[in-house]
């Protein structure tokens, strides 16, 4: 594999960077004006939502703002959904927006109003801005006063963003960096792609190409694959493919940015509190609002054929990566298991993935 970078240049259009500045805004707490036709909501994320914000939607408001919830967290407050839906909110209260965003005991049995695209873009914004799936929204007529100070992002620009994201996908940089182990290591930078930060391919000793590669598609764990965290098995599987790809031939390690199956590491580490009060790590998820796993792996294949790859032996537990790749044209040859130590902390998380997301396990637990 040469030294080279790609000079595709692909000019960013408007349209990504109004989303870009939209989920900027979202995660630094401030609303946003979502647009659709002559239709304008301001969007709120609660994850982000602090008592003098609160305050101020609450004065424009006038008692006619709604809490959008998806479809597993309304079920969670004891409706029968299978959609998102709208909460209103005669006053926006913080503890009771948090209590119904994201409490384990919260129930409800308020009236929960069908959506219209702008409130499945609000909970797309939120997705992309890796908060919690829960908004409040403000028609424009209630918030009059407040459009002239925030950033507007239509929902056209929302709903093409992540098509723009992956033609956008390309390298960026790439250099020798030696780890322990595999010293013939380059990393190849790509930015776009899922998540907020930049994607790393790790290419260990020098694949070839004209054979079926090696691959491992890691999402990203601060706890597990930096602190060595007992709770989950990434940080070892994450060394254990280093190592093994070393050892074999060489391959390829993508590093993606999905924290916490992508729903961030704030999140995450809610969801570990929940865990700690005997929740698994799916019902976790559930409390929060979030499906079983929000990941995509389409970039990722994208990654792949731009390194010139066809053709994987895939280093996975988990179906859905293979299943994606396979999506995605690229030919799967073969699957391989790669697991972490057993510990007593890791033990119900593994299970969990067996039983409730039919990831492979040899052992039984
Ligand atoms: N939401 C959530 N994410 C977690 C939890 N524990 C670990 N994770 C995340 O789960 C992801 C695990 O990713 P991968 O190592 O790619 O693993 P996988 O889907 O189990 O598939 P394979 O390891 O390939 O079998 C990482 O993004 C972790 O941050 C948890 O309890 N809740
Ligand atoms: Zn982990």
């Amino acid at each position: 594999m040469g030294a080279f970078v790609s000079n595709r240049r692909v000019p960013t259009p408007v349209g990504q960077i109004e989303v870009e500045r939209a989920i900027a805004e979202i995660r630094a707490g401030r609303p946003v004006v979502l647009l659709h036709g002559s239709e304008r909501f301001v969007v709120s994320a609660v994850d982000t939502l602090e008592r003098a914000g609160a305050e101020e939607l609450e004065l424009a408001a006038k008692g006619s703002a709604c809490l959008v919830l998806s479809a597993p967290r309304l079920r969670r407050l004891g409706l029968d959904r299978s959609e998102s839906g709208c909460v209103a909110l005669p006053r926006i209260d913080v503890d009771r927006v948090q209590h119904l965003s994201y409490e384990a005991d919260a129930r409800i049995d308020a009236p929960v109003a069908g959506l219209t695209p702008l409130h499945v873009g609000a909970l797309e914004l939120m997705r992309l801005a890796m908060v919690l799936p829960a908004a409040i929204i403000l028609t424009s007529a209630e918030a009059e006063a407040l459009l002239p100070h925030l950033l507007s992002v239509s929902l056209m620009n929302l709903n093409a963003y992540r098509v723009g994201r992956r033609a956008a996908l390309r390298i960026v940089s790439r250099a020798q960096v030696p780890l322990e182990g595999a010293t013939n290591t380059e990393f190849v930078v790509f930015r776009g792609g899922e998540g907020l930060r930049d994607q790393v391919a790790v290419i260990i000793g020098r694949p070839d190409l004209s054979q079926p590669v090696r691959v491992r598609l890691h999402s990203a764990c601060l706890t597990g694959d930096l602190f060595g965290s007992l709770k989950c098995d990434c940080g070892d599987q994450l060394r254990h493919t280093v190592g093994e790809m070393a050892a074999t031939g060489g391959g390829i390690l993508l590093y993606i940015d999905q924290e916490g199956r992508g729903n961030g590491l704030s999140t995450k580490i809610r969801a570990y509190e929940l865990q700690a009060r005997g929740y698994d790590t799916f019902e976790a998820d559930e409390i929060l609002g979030h499906g079983q796993d929000q990941r995509g792996f389409d970039f990722a294949a994208d990654m792949l054929a731009q390194l010139g790859v066809r053709s994987v032996r895939v280093m996975t537990n988990n179906p859905s990566k293979i299943a994606a790749l396979k999506d995605a044209g690229l030919d799967v040859v073969s699957d391989h298991r790669i697991v972490g130590r057993r510990t007593d902390h890791n033990v119900r998380y593994i299970a969990a993935k067996r039983d409730r997301a039919g990831h492979y396990f040899e052992h039984d637990f």
